[in-house]
């Protein structure tokens, strides 16, 4: 589902933040991404979601090579990648129906499609009781939940989780690992980037640890 191969990645300032990254996620797969601060994790993250491209190297995607994309299917390619945010993202004026339906919204999906695929979303996530409530009114926990509808409500392959437990304790962040692997065991490949080294530890999963860009393990024991 994922490959990199010798990717670099240099800024325009000279920074770099990449060196011969490589490694394949299978789909499916459900991943960490680790690293101290700086080391390239987001960086990482904004090559696959192509909101950055490599100095050098191949980025694959669902085997899309992404540097040899039109521009026509960058936006078919976007809505195959899923995001989560740690601070959730959402929109504060706006009902937790309404943040959910804005990815479909934005392509233009007709209203009855909207609701069905919207509720089946947050059905998902276990906030059907909560669609007319407003981002305010919820816990953190809730809200990130609420971003991770979202996230998955096109139906995406691929799901990137940026530090999706940052704020919440370690309960909450157990519930949170839990909706991933849900993802995971219907099709999705899940990467998730975060320092927490306890959560990493519990989930026995294959964890890629980024330092000063390089790739310096990739395994489950860590
Ligand atoms: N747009 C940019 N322009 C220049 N340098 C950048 C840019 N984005 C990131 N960098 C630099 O690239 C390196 C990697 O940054 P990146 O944000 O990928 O790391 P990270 O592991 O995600 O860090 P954090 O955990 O703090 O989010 C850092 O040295 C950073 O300062």
């Amino acid at each position: 589902m994922i490959e990199f191969h010798d990717v670099c990645k240099r800024y325009a300032t000279g920074q770099e933040a990449l060196n011969k990254v490589s490694f394949t996620v299978e789909e499916q797969e459900i991943v960490f991404l680790t690293g101290h601060s700086g080391a390239g994790k987001s960086t990482l993250m904004k090559l696959i979601m192509l909101m950055e491209k490599p100095t050098s190297g191949q980025v694959m995607i669902g085997g899309r090579n992404l540097g040899r994309l039109g521009k026509s299917h960058i936006p078919y390619h976007r809505r195959q990648v899923g995001v989560v945010f740690q601070n959730h993202q959402l929109l504060f004026d706006r009902t937790v129906f309404d943040n959910v339906a804005l990815p479909l919204q934005i392509c233009g999906i007709h209203h009855r499609e909207v609701a069905r695929r919207v509720r089946a979303s947050l059905d998902k996530v276990g906030l059907l009781n909560k669609e007319t409530a407003y981002p305010v009114s919820l816990s953190g926990g809730e809200q990130q939940r609420v971003g991770i509808a979202r996230a998955v409500v096109n139906k995406p392959p691929l799901l990137l989780a940026d530090e999706p437990t940052g704020n919440l304790d370690p309960e909450l962040s157990a519930e949170i690992m839990e909706l991933f692997r849900q993802f995971s065991e219907v099709g999705v490949t899940v990467m998730i980037a975060s320092h927490d080294v306890e959560l990493i530890k519990r989930m026995h999963r294959r964890v890629l640890t980024l330092e000063g860009g390089q790739l310096i393990h990739d395994g489950v024991v860590w």
